[in-house]
């Protein structure tokens, strides 16, 4: 036996060295992690091989400069047993600080009757920045009336199932979840192995319930676009703004649940674009539609991308239309306005053709914020208000997603995530 090993990590080698790394990378060798994301700037995320840490007060992949590839997955819980949630918690916590780390989830290839522990066709690849964010829904905390896990009273307020909004096209099959795992990567497979493997070591505890991947142009200079071909983030709030993420984004000890500090409330949207009504539209019916320029991403009553619109002084809506995305996103009026503001980090999806044979494509809409109901719900309750619904949604439809809690960070190893939720 010793010598199949040897002549295993002997072909590990020669198949790393071929690939242009060392051993080590593959072994376990920390590639130079950076800080957590909270501390992360976009400068420092620009080495193809950097790691990004898994340890610090948040967890990573709310203000971590967007990768290019994501995959999200919900889990149901079909165990039972406090205890085995919990172990699960204790090992994904270590599985997904090791993935990070980009080292492998074994540290030597294992013989004998089971199956690898790693399924590895990571290996050789650097992990892009790889971020794996967990986050859990309502359900975990009771299920139909049912106090699954003796956890009901430490719910954070706010947590609850997404309702169905306005002209929501709801499939059950891809809605909600007891937990959710965002794995964020500039490459694509590094996405699948995280949750490839995390799936596979939750057997018999968790299974999955919906899975979507999304990317962004990969070298796109400046702001990303998405499939309607409009720049998408330019108003987002800059990532390094700590004063923002502390008043809107990141939970403290009285936003629903003490346990909950240093958590985030995590809003996703499966929005189907129906992209070949929108082909069908005038660059300029498609510029009033969203309220912006489509080359430059500037305001209809500006020139340059990050110039703000004056809708004080369009009251009729005669440069920016008054159901505009833009204008019912964020009307610039009151006091609301900053308060309602949310980090957006989304991404775009495109699949095979849906049922009907049309592009099944669309925005796999994600944002954090710290009060549901006062930030994501005030906006979305005027995009999707019958009497002035958002143009845009004659083009959406949003077929599923979620509401989730994100697990406050975890600060050290030794300690695991949700440790305060089941304290
Ligand atoms: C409820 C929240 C939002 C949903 C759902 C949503 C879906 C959605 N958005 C676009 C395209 C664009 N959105 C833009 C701006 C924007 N969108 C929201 C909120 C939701 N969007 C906000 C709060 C804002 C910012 C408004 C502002 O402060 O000016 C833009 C403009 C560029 C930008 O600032 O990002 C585009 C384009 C699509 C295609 C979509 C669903 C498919
Ligand atoms: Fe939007």
């Amino acid at each position: 036996m010793a010598d199949k090993m040897n002549r295993r990590a002997f072909l590990g080698m020669t198949a790393a060295g071929a690939a242009g790394i060392v051993l080590g990378d593959l072994l376990g060798k920390d590639q130079g992690a950076v800080p957590n994301a909270a501390e992360m700037t976009a400068s420092k995320a620009n080495a193809a091989d950097e790691t990004i840490s898994f340890y610090g007060t948040h967890q990573t992949g709310v203000v971590t400069p967007a990768q290019n590839f994501a995959n999200v997955a919900a889990f149901d819980i079909t165990t039972e047993n406090v205890q085995e949630l919990k172990e699960l918690m204790q090992h994904w916590t270590e599985m997904a600080a090791t993935l990070m780390a980009g080292k492998p989830l074994a540290a030597e290839p294992q013989e004998g009757k089971f199956p690898p522990t790693d399924t590895g066709e990571q290996i050789g690849l650097d992990t892009g920045k790889l971020t794996i964010t967990f986050a859990v829904g309502a359900s975990l905390f009771e299920k139909e009336g049912v106090d699954r896990f003796g956890l009901r009273s430490r719910k954070p307020s706010g947590l609850t199932e997404m309702p169905i909004f306005h002209k929501d096209s709801l499939q059950d099959q891809l809605t909600h979840g007891d937990i959710l795992i965002q794995a964020c990567s500039d490459d694509p497979v590094i996405c699948f192995h995280a949750i490839r493997n995390l799936a596979k070591a939750a057997r018999g505890v968790a299974h999955l319930r919906w899975q979507q991947t999304g990317q962004l142009g990969v070298k796109a200079q400046g702001t990303k676009r998405n499939l309607f071909g409009f720049k998408d983030g330019t108003n987002n709030p800059a990532l390094t703004d700590e004063a923002f993420m502390k008043n809107n984004v990141w939970a403290d000890s009285g936003d629903g649940a003490s346990w909950f500090a240093g958590g985030t409330y995590m809003v996703v949207r499966r929005i189907q674009m129906r992209i070949e009504t929108w082909d069908q539209q005038t660059y300029s019916d498609q510029e009033e539609i969203i309220g912006r320029q489509k080359v430059s991403g500037a305001p209809l009553d500006g020139q340059k991308e990050m110039d703000q619109p004056n809708f004080e002084g369009d009251s009729e809506g005669k440069f920016t239309p008054l159901d505009s995305h833009i204008r019912l996103s964020n009307p610039r009026t009151g006091e609301n306005s900053e308060r309602e503001r949310i980090l957006r980090r989304g991404y775009n999806f495109m699949e095979n053709l849906d049922s009907v044979g049309r592009l099944n494509a669309g925005l796999l809409f994600v944002c954090f914020n710290r009060n549901i109901q006062t930030q994501f719900e005030s906006i979305q309750k005027r995009l999707t208000n019958p009497k002035l619904p958002d143009q845009m949604l004659a083009y959406t439809d949003t077929t599923g997603g979620g509401y989730f809690a994100v697990l406050p960070g975890v600060p050290s190893k030794g300690s695991f995530l949700g440790q305060s939720l089941f304290a």
